[in-house]
């Protein structure tokens, strides 16, 4: 007897080409006690990069304003170069969960403002979620944005944003009341509805101690080792730029180095006239290059 095989259905228009790592699979990570591994990327290599290592999940962080965009700060950064860095960084990513910061002034003015900006980053670059952080107004924002349905990262302790008020670049929560501060703007986020947390820059017992009171899944930056999860900054752990002095980078290679080795390499290669070799060249027809010849004149 033959077996009439199913037609394949037709591959449709905007069909599914991505299946990323799932909220519910983070929270299993966290379930379980397996570390979330998360890794900022901001275009389409750094992207190709984080899905072969096998992240979990991906931020474009507003970090990139300074890592890759050039400013003294993460509070330049528009929200049409933010939206820019997210869509090529999408089109790199297949696997990890695509979260994208919303920049200094994209969001607090109002919830619509929230709403409107977290769906630029889904509408226009595909991201699965959006990353917030705390300020006055930012638990609320949050909760506009998970009730338009849009899963929303809250950020706690250093928030860059708002290092003026924060007196820099520095650790928080080093007194009973700053640690306060911390806990407030991290439970605040949780009950706001956001599937995940974001310590950056907080005393490790700090840390240990708000775990006890967190249901979602905590990534830490600087945060000591009992979070779900870790992030550093793709430049900082590749050695891409300089530091920005922060205690809590580990470099795992040093690629400024070998990308100025390699330029002056290439730059002694012209100046020495050993490059280009004739394999980088093309070659004509040398009858073709008579008549050209010809006709030249
Ligand atoms: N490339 C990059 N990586 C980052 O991690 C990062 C950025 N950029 N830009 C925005 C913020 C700034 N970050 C920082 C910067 C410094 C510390 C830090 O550990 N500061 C020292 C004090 C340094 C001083 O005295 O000036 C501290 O002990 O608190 C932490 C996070 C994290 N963010
Ligand atoms: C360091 C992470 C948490 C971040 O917010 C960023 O890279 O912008
Ligand atoms: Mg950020």
């Amino acid at each position: 007897m033959s077996t009439t095989p199913m037609p394949k259905a037709p591959a449709a228009a905007g069909a599914i080409d991505r299946l990323p790592v799932s909220l519910p699979q983070l929270a299993e990570k966290k379930r379980l006690g397996e570390p979330i591994v998360m890794v900022t990327a901001y275009d389409y290599p750094s992207a190709v990069v984080a899905e072969q290592a096998g992240v979990d999940v991906v931020l474009v962080g507003d970090s990139g304003a300074m890592t890759v965009l050039g400013y003294p700060s993460t509070v330049e950064v528009s929200l049409d170069e933010m939206v820019m860095l997210a869509r090529a960084t999408r089109r790199g990513l297949k696997t990890p969960l695509l979260v994208a910061d919303l920049p200094f002034g994209s969001f607090e003015a109002s919830n619509e403002q929230a709403i409107a900006t977290a769906q630029r980053f889904v509408k226009e670059a595909g991201a699965d979620a959006v990353k917030i952080e705390a300020m006055g107004v930012a638990a609320e924002r949050a909760r506009a944005i998970v009730a338009a349905g849009i899963p929303v990262m809250g950020h706690v302790g250093l928030t860059p944003q708002t290092a003026t008020a924060l007196g820099g670049y520095r650790a928080q929560g080093r007194t009973a009341a700053r640690a306060l501060d911390v806990a407030r703007d991290a439970l605040a986020f949780q009950e706001a509805g956001c599937f995940s947390i974001v310590f950056e820059a907080i005393p490790a017992p700090v840390a240990s101690e708000l775990m006890e009171r967190m249901e979602v899944p905590v990534i830490g930056i600087g945060a000591g080792a009992s979070t779900d999860g870790q992030v550093l900054v793709f430049h900082d752990l590749l050695g891409i730029r300089e530091g920005v002095g922060a205690r809590f980078v580990k470099r795992y290679a040093g690629l400024m180095d070998e990308m100025v080795a390699g330029v002056r390499a290439y730059a002694d290669d012209v100046r020495g006239r050993r490059y280009p070799e004739s394999d980088h060249t093309y070659s004509i027809d040398p009858g073709e290059l008579e008549r050209f010849r010809g006709e030249l004149g």
